[in-house]
């Protein structure tokens, strides 16, 4: 079998921590990152596309300024959420601790309910650090 894959990447920032990290990463702290989203097609469209590449970014773009992009990034069960609560401040509690493998799952299952043939995410959380999602 034969298959094309494209691959779109978009960047974006969020601040998080890991509160049950036994290192630094428990502490408050944040990320500049890129996912590399990948789709696939055994065949191309009438115009010669997997699918276009701006129709991939505004999928994700709408998810991402929605949920992570600039937002603060918590397990929903960490102490701090009261006082972001009493304070006003902007944050996304997750049902699992906010790390590039959870955020890469949340970014992928986003694409496929959408329509998209995602084959797989990969978050770039750090220059030296990424993490990926795929199924199957
Ligand atoms: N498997 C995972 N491990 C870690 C995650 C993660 O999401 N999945 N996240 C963190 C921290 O949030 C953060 O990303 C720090 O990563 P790390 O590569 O340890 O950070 P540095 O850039 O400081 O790396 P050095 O190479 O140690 O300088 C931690 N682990
Ligand atoms: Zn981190």
């Amino acid at each position: 079998m034969t298959m094309f894959t494209i691959t779109k990447e978009v960047y974006f920032c969020y601040g998080h921590r890991l509160m049950n990290h036994a290192g630094k990463c428990r502490n408050l702290h944040g990320h500049s990152v890129k996912a590399a989203i990948s789709v696939v097609q055994e065949t191309l469209n009438e115009q010669g596309m997997v699918c276009d590449f701006a129709d991939i970014r505004e999928c994700v773009e709408t998810y991402i300024d929605g949920h992570l992009d600039h937002n603060f990034l918590l397990h929903k069960d960490d102490p701090l959420i009261p006082a972001l609560k009493a304070n006003n401040e902007r944050f996304c509690a997750l049902d699992e601790h906010p790390t590039a493998e959870v955020l890469s799952k949340m970014i992928y299952l986003h694409l496929k309910e959408s329509g998209f043939n995602v084959s797989q995410v990969v978050l770039w959380e750090t220059a030296s650090a990424y993490a990926s999602y795929k199924e199957g």
